[in-house]
Formats: C-alpha cells, sequence, structure tokens
C-alpha cells in the first residue's frame, strides 16, 4: 500500500462492507428445501424454514464445505471448531423471530483479497466471515418500503445459506469499493460457491463514515487508528444488490455526509436504504447495537467441527495467479489476461484453444473475437454449453488456411451464434471456402487485362495502382481471397 499522507483540513472517507453472498446449494442450510428460485411464493418451505414449533435444524454439508473453500481462498484463519448463534430481532421476514447466524466463533476469521485499483495494488483485509440463514423476501405493493399500501412477505427465501463476508473499515473510496466487488465475485464464481446470474445472490450493507484529517495522529490515510474508527458516526447503508449500485450509494453517502460536516452538522449513526430508482439513500431507523440482538448459543446445533475435514477440501487456481500465470506462460498483455481469465470459463477455454492452436491466435479468437460478439448479444461463454467445440472447430479452419479470418469472424461466427448452425454448414451454405489457387491466379490476370490505365500508373511508378487492382480481384473471388496473397501475385503478375 502506499502511504497517502493527508493535508490540513482534509476530510477522510472510510468505508467497509459487509458482503452477503448466497451459496449455491441445491438445498437450503438447515432443511431439505429447495433453493430453486420460482414465481410462485411460498413454494420451497417446511417447518424447519418457516420457524414452527417443534422443528429442529440439520446443517447442510454442502454449505460447510462452501464457507471453507471461501476461508481457503482468502486466506483465512479456520478454527476447529465453530458455533453457531441466534440473532434475535423482530421482522415479518423472519419467521423465527431470531436468524441461526454465527457470532464469537465465526468459520472464517482474519483473511484478505489483493485488489488492483487503478493501477495500485491494495489489500484489503476481512475480518471474518460466518455463515447464516438468509431471511425471507418482502414485497411492498403500491409503492416503496416508505409508501407502500401493503406489503407481502415469501419464504422461499428463508434458510438460503449464506456467507457474510465483512470487511475492516480499509476502503477510501467508493471506486476501491467496486474494484473489490468485482475481484470477490470473480473468486467466488471459481470456486463454484456461488451464481452471480441468480437475482439478489450478492448483497451489500456499506458502512461509511467521514474522518477529519486532524483526528489521523499518524498522518497516514491507511493508519487511522481504532479510536477515531470507533468514535466516529458512521452510517449502514442496505438494499445494496450490484457493485454500480454499491459505487453510486457510497457516492451519494459521501457528499452527504462531508456537506453536513462542512455546514457543522453532525452525521447521526443510522441505519439507511439505498433507494436504487431515486439514486438517493433514506434514513430508515437510528443503528441498532449488539447488546439489542441478546445473542445467545444455538442449543439445537452442535458445535460444528471442521478440524479434519478442513485439509481435504481443495480449491482451484484463482484469478488472480490465473492472470500473472497467463501473463508469463503465454506472454500476454495484462488487459488480455484479464479479460480472459475473468470467469473460469473463460480461461479454462482459452487454455483448451491455445493448446491446441497459438497462444496469440487463441487470445484473438477467445478474447476478442469472441466474448466481444457474446457481449454484443448479452450472452456469456456458459450461454455456449455443449458448443464450445464448435468454435474450436472454428479457428482450426483459420488456422489452417481454410477461410479468411475476416470471414470467419464476421460471417461464420455471427451466424453460428444467431442461427444455431454449424461452422461447416455456414461455410459450406455461404460460399466461404477459401479460393483455390487457381481461380485466384485466374482473377488476378484478368484484372491486368481489364485495367489497362491501373496497369500504366503502376508501371510509371504510382505504387498505389496496385491497391485498385487487388480490389479488383478480391471482387472477383466474391472475398474469398486473402489481400495480402494477391498483392504479391499483382506484383508477380505485373513483373513478369
Ligand atoms: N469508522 C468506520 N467507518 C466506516 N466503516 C466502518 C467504521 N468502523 C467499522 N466499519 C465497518 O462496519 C462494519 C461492521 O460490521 P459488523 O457486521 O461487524 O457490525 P454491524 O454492522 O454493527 O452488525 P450487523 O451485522 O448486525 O449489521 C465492518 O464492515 C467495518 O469495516
Ligand atoms: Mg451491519
Ligand atoms: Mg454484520
Amino acid at each position: 500500500m502506499t502511504a497517502q499522507t493527508v493535508q490540513q483540513g482534509d476530510l477522510v472517507t472510510v468505508i467497509g462492507l459487509e458482503v452477503h453472498v448466497q451459496l449455491e446449494t441445491d438445498t437450503k442450510i438447515f432443511c431439505g428445501c429447495s433453493t430453486e428460485q420460482t414465481d410462485e411464493p411460498n413454494e420451497h418451505v417446511c417447518p424447519v424454514c418457516l420457524g414452527l414449533p417443534g422443528a429442529l435444524p440439520v446443517l447442510n454439508e454442502g454449505a460447510v464445505e462452501a464457507a471453507v473453500k471461501i476461508g481457503k481462498a482468502i486466506d483465512a484463519e479456520i478454527p476447529e471448531e465453530t458455533r453457531f448463534h441466534r440473532k434475535n430481532y423482530y421482522y415479518p421476514d423472519l419467521p423465527k423471530n431470531f436468524q441461526i447466524t454465527q457470532y464469537d466463533e465465526p468459520i472464517c476469521a482474519d483473511g484478505e483479497l489483493e485488489v488492483a485499483v487503478e493501477g495500485t495494488r491494495r489489500t484489503i483485509t476481512i475480518e471474518r466471515a460466518h455463515l447464516e440463514e438468509d431471511p425471507g423476501s418482502l414485497q411492498h405493493v403500491g409503492g416503496g418500503i416508505d409508501t407502500a399500501d401493503y406489503t407481502l412477505v415469501n419464504y422461499n427465501r428463508a434458510g438460503t445459506p449464506l456467507m457474510e463476508i465483512v470487511t475492516a473499515p480499509d476502503f477510501r473510496s467508493p471506486s476501491e469499493v467496486r474494484a473489490f466487488l468485482a475481484e470477490l465475485e470473480e473468486v467466488l464464481e471459481y470456486l463454484g460457491v456461488f451464481d452471480a446470474e441468480r437475482d439478489g445472490s450478492l448483497r451489500i450493507d456499506a458502512n461509511l463514515s467521514i474522518i477529519p484529517e486532524d483526528e489521523i495522529e499518524s498522518g497516514d490515510i491507511d493508519d487511522i487508528g481504532s479510536s477515531a474508527l470507533e468514535t466516529a458516526n458512521r452510517t449502514e447503508v442496505k438494499n445494496i444488490s450490484s457493485h454500480k449500485g454499491a459505487q453510486k450509494a457510497l457516492a451519494y453517502e459521501e457528499t452527504r455526509q462531508k456537506n453536513a460536516i462542512e455546514r457543522g452538522r453532525a452525521v447521526e449513526q443510522e441505519t439507511r436504504h439505498w433507494d436504487e430508482s431515486r439514486g438517493i439513500t433514506v434514513s430508515m431507523r437510528s443503528k441498532e447495537e449488539e447488546k439489542d440482538y441478546r445473542y445467545f448459543e444455538e442449543a439445537d446445533l452442535p458445535p460444528l467441527r471442521v478440524a479434519d475435514w478442513k485439509d481435504e477440501i481443495s480449491i482451484p487456481e484463482l484469478p488472480s495467479a490465473r492472470r500473472e500465470r497467463f501473463q508469463a506462460e503465454y506472454g500476454l498483455d495484462e488487459e488480455s489476461a484479464s479479460k480472459l481469465t475473468s470467469t473460469k470459463q473463460v480461461a479454462d477455454f482459452y487454455e483448451t484453444v491455445a493448446a491446441e492452436f497459438d497462444p496469440d491466435l487463441a487470445a484473438t479468437w477467445v478474447a476478442d473475437n469472441l466474448l466481444g460478439e457474446l457481449n454484443y448479444r448479452d450472452m456469456e461463454i456458459t450461454d455456449l454449453e455443449g458448443r464450445l467445440n464448435e468454435v474450436t472447430r472454428l479457428v482450426e479452419l483459420v488456422a489452417t488456411d481454410e477461410i479468411t479470418a475476416k470471414n470467419a469472424r464476421e460471417t461464420v461466427l455471427r451466424s453460428m451464434l444467431d442461427d444455431e448452425r454449424t461452422p461447416e454448414e455456414i461455410v459450406d451454405a455461404e460460399g466461404l471456402g477459401k479460393t483455390g489457387e487457381d481461380e485466384v491466379q485466374q482473377a488476378v490476370v484478368e484484372a491486368i487485362d481489364e485495367n489497362p490505365d491501373a496497369v500504366s500508373d503502376y508501371e510509371s511508378g504510382d505504387d498505389g495502382a496496385i491497391n485498385f487492382l487487388v480490389g479488383q480481384v478480391m471482387q472477383k473471388t466474391g472475398g474469398s481471397a486473402d489481400p495480402g496473397d494477391v498483392n504479391q501475385l499483382l506484383r508477380a503478375e505485373l513483373e513478369a
């Protein structure tokens, strides 16, 4: 981290995140109900996730495995034994009137994640990450949270496994937060524990405070000191569900708090709600304190021992390591390496193509052509499930010179994505097979015969005239000859 010195009168922005990640498991964390998303309200519910009397929770092994993977990826301490607690509060989305969560013995503590922010590396400390159950969801009818006519409650989501990842207050700007969220999401996807496409699978509570420079004794904004952090009044903004939303909500909050301070008004410690459609944060309630929740141990679940099991759980190579390896092993620049490691599927596909052909050709095809066309269609590589071998065959047609790179990219690839035909079908139907050498030679001779003016221009030293002749040959061959080859053939013929 580069030390940044504060100037007199500066107001320093401090941000810490609580990120709630839905873990991708088939069933809920404490019962056998499906976690599948459905439009039918209250379809996936049972006595356990509805909190009916006498129902007992049974911990889902898959959720614990996912939590251990996350812990390993963020280099956290995973204790041999961990416990669950009840966090008591009333809210209509919480049928038991308490949430089963973890308290002083979380499954992961003291981890970190490195992020690149505008060229500099920042290490963000992750104080803890713990397992808990998601509450149900509320649907406000006829208005927003504060203006609705009435509110419906849906318990399909209640009991979905969540990992709450709590960072230290290490961020100094909303754009750092955005970079962190992007990196975190990549890591979670690589681990296969998270589905970014799922609505509400990543939800963020963002804490922000503004600390005046004269309260930072060290003078270094990365070393603010715990007393200044603790005494600062922070707001916690809830209801953020995207990276961009987090950046916008925090930028709003940063300005709002700075304005208050500059006008000599106090910032209240409170919980605020991000109103996405209006682009503002609104006050919800004063911030509850830990003692309000009356945490106590969940007696219906025994302590969880992961001591021996955790060593058997392995994780794949992570995006940052893979990015660096791609640069070293395939000679890619940082930008291509980043694009090619953006998801595990893209990286895996790149490596298959690079192994079979050439790393540069593979980079052009996967990073530029394929991702470019997918992006344009709002598609993901996962939408091509089962068809990636067709893309490989298309690259092969280019590598073996059977079609031109231009036709492959602009006609074959686009048609493949639009109408699901195979590359071979498209090449045949559109007559894109590269024109044979004889045919090109024939077209060269014709072009020379038919254009005596261009020929005499060329002969009297006007080298540009060759381009006109190349154009004529390209026209005669329907664009399926290689312009470089045509140029050479023309020169050879004219010099003969
Ligand atoms: N001065 C500060 N300015 C901004 N963020 C802060 C500051 N001090 C602490 N934070 C952040 O506030 C968050 C506290 O989260 P934590 O889950 O521990 O408590 P909480 O929000 O009080 O509890 P709950 O889970 O009930 O919402 C952390 O992300 C931490 O980095
Ligand atoms: Mg909080
Ligand atoms: Mg919290």
